[in-house]
């Protein structure tokens, strides 16, 4: 918590601010860096509770930009001692083009490696991706796994491999020099698939369930793990890292980190259910209705019509190829390294997630589009 005895004197940069995780990073970093004197808030779309934030006792400063725009990155870079850069393209559905998901993940990042050596901000911490490991093209599981554990990256999906290239560029760029002479040090956070309030697919699948009278239909295996963790502790984990890097450079510059915390270990239709039984949705099926071939013909043939119909509008439904792959193959970390390098424990527990969670369903009950 913020202690009056400590001087503010700290300038923070979060890219992507505004986004589902940054808006968590934003307000925990207000909540819990004691040091914060300035806290700019950069996106390409700014939303409009940063209006209610201007009132503390630290200034917040808005910048509407784009990361691919590297004058508009070091503008906002100059003057910051340190960067967290969460913005990206995160679109698995066929959203956008590949070279526009390579365009911001990749050059963005390498925008703002390139502004903080520039300018002489020292210290970056990148919000990276489990996906960077995997699951791989292969459908190998990663069970319980940690950031030592032998596997097989290997990627087709342009989200992945620019996830994968950008946080290469941010770990090969720890120790270069920065303006005036000292070494950057960087570090990359991996989170497994994320969820709290504000996350557009959990809002999605329940207003898909409702429109189906209450019901979603098993699609995976109850077997297969999909590793999950809060949204609150993805953003104590940046403000944690963030402040342990300018302490202990030598040993938690270069670094990945997963990100975790007690979420229990499920499938991703089941956890879903851990959110959304509460608020009145049922999962039918203790196996899955369709058989995986009837699946993947149904993702494949989504796939197609999204290519058909392109030229007239864009169709990107939950299920496609990869998806499928994502959700139908077991991917999970169990690690103790957050914890062992920089003191990381979970701020919110299991049950608080859970809770906090569901809350923000049942605030949108009856506001189904
Ligand atoms: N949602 C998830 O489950 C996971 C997300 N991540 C990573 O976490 C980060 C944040 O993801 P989310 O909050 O889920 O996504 P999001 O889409 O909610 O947030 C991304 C933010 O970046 C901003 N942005 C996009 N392009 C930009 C550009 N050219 N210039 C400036 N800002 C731009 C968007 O406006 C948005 O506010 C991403 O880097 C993503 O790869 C990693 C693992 C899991
Ligand atoms: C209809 C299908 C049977 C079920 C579809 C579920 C999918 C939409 C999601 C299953 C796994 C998700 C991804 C995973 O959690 C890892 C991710 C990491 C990121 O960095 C970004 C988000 C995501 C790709 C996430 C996206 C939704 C799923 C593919």
């Amino acid at each position: 918590m913020a202690d009056s005895a400590q001087a503010q004197e700290l300038v923070y940069l979060v890219t992507g601010g505004c986004g589902f995780l940054g808006e968590h990073v934003v307000r925990m970093l207000l909540q819990r860096e004691p040091r914060l004197r300035e806290l700019r808030v950069f996106d390409l779309h700014l939303g409009p509770w940063l209006e209610e934030l201007q009132t503390g006792p630290v200034q917040v400063t808005a910048i509407q930009g784009d990361v691919t725009q590297a004058h508009e990155v070091t503008a906002a870079v100059a003057g910051a001692h340190v960067v967290i850069h969460t913005a990206g393209l995160v679109d698995v559905f066929g959203r956008a083009s590949s070279e526009t998901i390579h365009e911001v993940n990749v050059q963005g990042t390498q925008n703002v490696i390139e502004a903080c050596v520039q300018t002489g901000t020292q210290f970056l911490v990148y919000t990276s991706s489990m996906e960077v490991v995997g699951p791989n093209i292969k459908g190998h599981p990663f069970y319980r796994g940690n950031e030592d554990t032998p596997y097989e990256a290997a990627h087709r999906h342009p989200y992945p491999r620019s996830k994968a290239l950008a946080e290469q560029l941010v770990l090969e760029a720890n120790g270069r020099k920065v303006h005036g002479g000292l070494p950057l040090v960087t570090c990359a956070l991996r989170p497994t698939g994320i969820y709290g309030e504000g996350h557009q697919i959990m809002r999605d699948i329940y207003y898909q369930g409702q429109r189906l009278g209450g019901r979603l239909f098993r699609a995976i295996p109850a077997s297969v793990e999909h590793g999950r963790v809060y949204v609150g502790n993805v953003a104590w984990m940046h403000v944690l890292v963030a402040r342990e890097l300018q302490q202990q450079a030598a040993l938690l510059g270069g670094q990945v980190y997963f990100c975790y915390d007690s979420s229990p270990y499920k499938s991703y239709e089941d956890f879903n259910m851990e959110i959304l039984g509460p608020c009145g949705l049922r999962l039918v099926g203790a196996r899955p209705l369709l058989p995986y071939w009837l699946l993947m013909f149904l993702a494949l043939l989504n796939a197609l019509l999204q290519w058909l119909l392109r030229p007239l509008l864009l169709y990107a439904p939950l299920l496609n190829p990869y998806t499928l792959a994502m959700a139908n193959t077991t991917f999970t970390v169990s690690t103790n390294k957050a914890q062992r390098h920089f003191g990381y424990e979970p701020l919110f527990s299991w049950e608080d997630s859970r809770n906090r969670t569901i809350r923000w369903v049942r605030a949108m009950d009856g506001s189904a589009p």
